[in-house]
């Protein structure tokens, strides 16, 4: 399948910034044999909504939706609301987000079920951190937190994207090994199979340190079909080697 390679900008944007990154990106990538998203900031939707305007190489995403369709819910963003700025994906249930927010599996769930009422492609990150690999519950936890979203869209499931993301090597320059990251991504894999026919066509990411470097040999893994890329996302001349190790 085509592999799908997704910036995660987290909370690291400007102005100024963003014009030079999209304009290299734009720049430098050609025709690349992956899909492309870059998930901003929600501030500058209407900026980078611009600066992309005129191709669909790279689309938006975001890197949060509410769990809420609409009313008093003081700073949310409703999923209705990224579509009219053209986000296509929507980062839930980011480590980042499940630890500072205190979000659950049930909540992460509802977000993913709100995007995907509205059009909008939910890539909804899994993964433990390094105690619970100590533990060994690995496979534990990631199956719990896709379980809730199985669970709560049903056969819509076919429609996702699923990011492991081993907390462990996000921001910290541990990646997981190929084979340690493929080992996670066949039990997923397997998981999903038994929720859906379509399985096979549903794209899993992986995430945490992935840079020019190791990108290759983690693509290369058979149930590895693409990244969300964090920190490597910020600089075009990293990014461009990315998508381009994405054959
Ligand atoms: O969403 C992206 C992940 O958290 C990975 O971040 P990183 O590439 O900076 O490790």
């Amino acid at each position: 399948m085509k592999k799908l390679i997704a910036g995660n900008w987290k909370m690291n944007a400007s102005l100024a910034g963003n014009e030079t990154l999209v304009n290299e990106l734009r720049a430098g990538i050609g025709a690349p044999a992956c899909d492309v998203a870059i998930c901003v900031p929600s501030p500058y939707f209407q900026q980078v909504q611009g600066l992309l305007a005129g191709q669909d190489t790279i689309v938006m995403g975001s890197q949060n939706v509410s769990s809420h369709e609409s009313g008093a819910y003081t700073g949310d963003v409703s999923a209705t609301m990224l579509k009219e700025f053209g986000i296509r994906y929507a980062i839930v249930g980011h480590s980042e987000r499940r630890l500072h927010q205190a979000e659950s599996d049930t909540h992460v769930a509802i977000k993913a079920e709100r995007a995907l009422e509205a059009g909008i492609t939910p890539i909804v990150c899994v993964g433990e951190t390094l105690r619970e690999r100590e533990e060994g519950m690995t496979e534990f936890i990631v199956k719990r937190q896709l379980a809730a979203v199985i669970h709560l869209v049903g056969h819509c499931i076919s429609e996702i994207v699923v990011a492991y993301e081993p907390v462990w090597a996000i921001g910290t320059g541990k990646t997981a090994t190929p084979e340690q990251a493929q080992e996670v991504h066949g039990v997923l894999r397997t998981q999903l199979r038994a929720a859906t026919e379509h399985a096979d066509k549903i794209r899993l990411l992986y995430g945490g340190s992935m840079n020019a470097g190791n990108a290759a040999a983690l693509l290369a893994q058979p149930d590895i079909d693409g990244g969300l890329i964090g920190g490597a996302s910020l600089k075009a001349a990293d990014f461009l080697a990315i998508i381009a190790a994405a054959q």
